[in-house]
């Protein structure tokens, strides 16, 4: 292998900050590949299973998303119990020496090896005389520094506009559409349901304003999209899912269809209704809102 620039970290959503740490790593040697090595599944599931924050991608985004950024490969390293207890000198061995690093890029904060003893102090005495050790400070949006948990606490509290500000996109949640309670189309809006997966984040119970995608047709654009996540507490429904009405389209055949629902504005709460009529009438409002957001 030859020379390269290394970023190392979990990258979990890809945002505006760890977009800045490639840039910035990538303009060091813009001749080298820059090579991102991240780890999955999370360490926290692996060694706090009840503690794992709820992922804001899955693999596939994370390495799309990080190729898109300039990555010209992405090492997955398996994180498992054994790899936890590497020491710090074992991870530089058997991680990094063999991807040949002139420069070795990580957040300030970055930590590695067994028990998280390793800091980027320890990274430069052990690259001493073989690589180079840059560490970034956090990059702010709006005088906020942008991290993954900044984003998960905006998503669990709805706040999706500001999730997307840190992202750099709008937040994504995708799936394969099952079968619900099939009263949408009575109600006059049939609703394309996706389960709510229990290790990803998904934004707090509501409705909002955003896009569907259907990714296993080529070629499909989004269609605009009002949004409701909840157990529809009107009807005493136990399971949470997220559930999306495409504007003005009764066509639609969606079951076992892989969709992505890109959310981009937060319109309200989850309201217990007592008839269905103030509900639909309320669906009405919600989609006039949708309309008028995304125009
Ligand atoms: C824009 C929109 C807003 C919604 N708001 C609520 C709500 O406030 N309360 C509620 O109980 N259900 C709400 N729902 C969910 C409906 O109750 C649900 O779509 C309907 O029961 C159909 O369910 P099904 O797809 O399982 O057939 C909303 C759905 C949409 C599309
Ligand atoms: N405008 C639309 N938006 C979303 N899904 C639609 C639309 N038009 C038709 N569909 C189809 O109808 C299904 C939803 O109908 P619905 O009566 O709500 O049943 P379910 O309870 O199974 O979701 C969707 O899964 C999709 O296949």
């Amino acid at each position: 292998m030859d020379e390269s620039v290394v970023v190392i970290g979990n990258f979990d959503g890809v945002h505006t900050g760890h977009a800045e740490v490639l840039a910035h790593a990538q303009s060091l040697a813009p001749e080298l590949p820059l090579v991102v090595v991240t780890f999955w599944p999370h360490p926290m599931r692996v060694l706090r299973p009840e503690q794992a924050p709820r992922l804001l991608t899955g693999l596939n985004d994370r390495i799309r998303l990080l190729k898109a950024a300039g990555a010209a490969e992405v090492r997955v390293v398996q994180f498992t119990r054994d790899t936890s207890t590497w020491s710090p000198a074992e991870f530089v061995e058997r991680i990094l020496l063999p991807l040949r690093p002139a420069h070795v890029v990580v957040g300030e904060n970055f930590r590695f090896g067994y028990r998280a003893t390793g800091t980027v102090e320890t990274l430069r005495e052990l690259g001493q005389g073989r690589f180079q050790v840059e560490a970034m400070g956090l990059v702010a949006v709006e005088g906020e520094k942008t991290c993954s948990t900044l984003i998960r606490t905006a998503l669990d509290s709805g706040e999706v506009e500001l999730a997307a500000r840190h992202l750099g996109r709008t937040f994504r949640v995708r799936g394969v559409v099952v079968v619900g309670d099939q009263r949408g189309r009575e109600l006059g809006f049939p609703t394309a349901n996706l389960p709510v997966p229990p290790d990803m984040a998904v934004p707090a119970d509501g409705v909002y304003a955003g896009w569907l995608t259907v990714l296993d047709e080529p070629g499909a654009g989004p269609m605009p999209a009002a949004i409701s996540v909840g157990s529809n507490p009107t009807f005493q429904g136990l399971e949470r899912r997220v559930e999306s009405y495409v504007l003005d389209r009764t066509d639609l055949e969606l079951y076992g269809h892989q969709i992505a629902v890109d959310f981009v504005a937060r319109l309200r709460g989850q309201i217990t209704f007592t008839g269905i009529d103030a509900l639909v009438e309320q669906m009405e409002a919600d989609v006039a809102r949708t309309r008028e957001l995304l125009a």
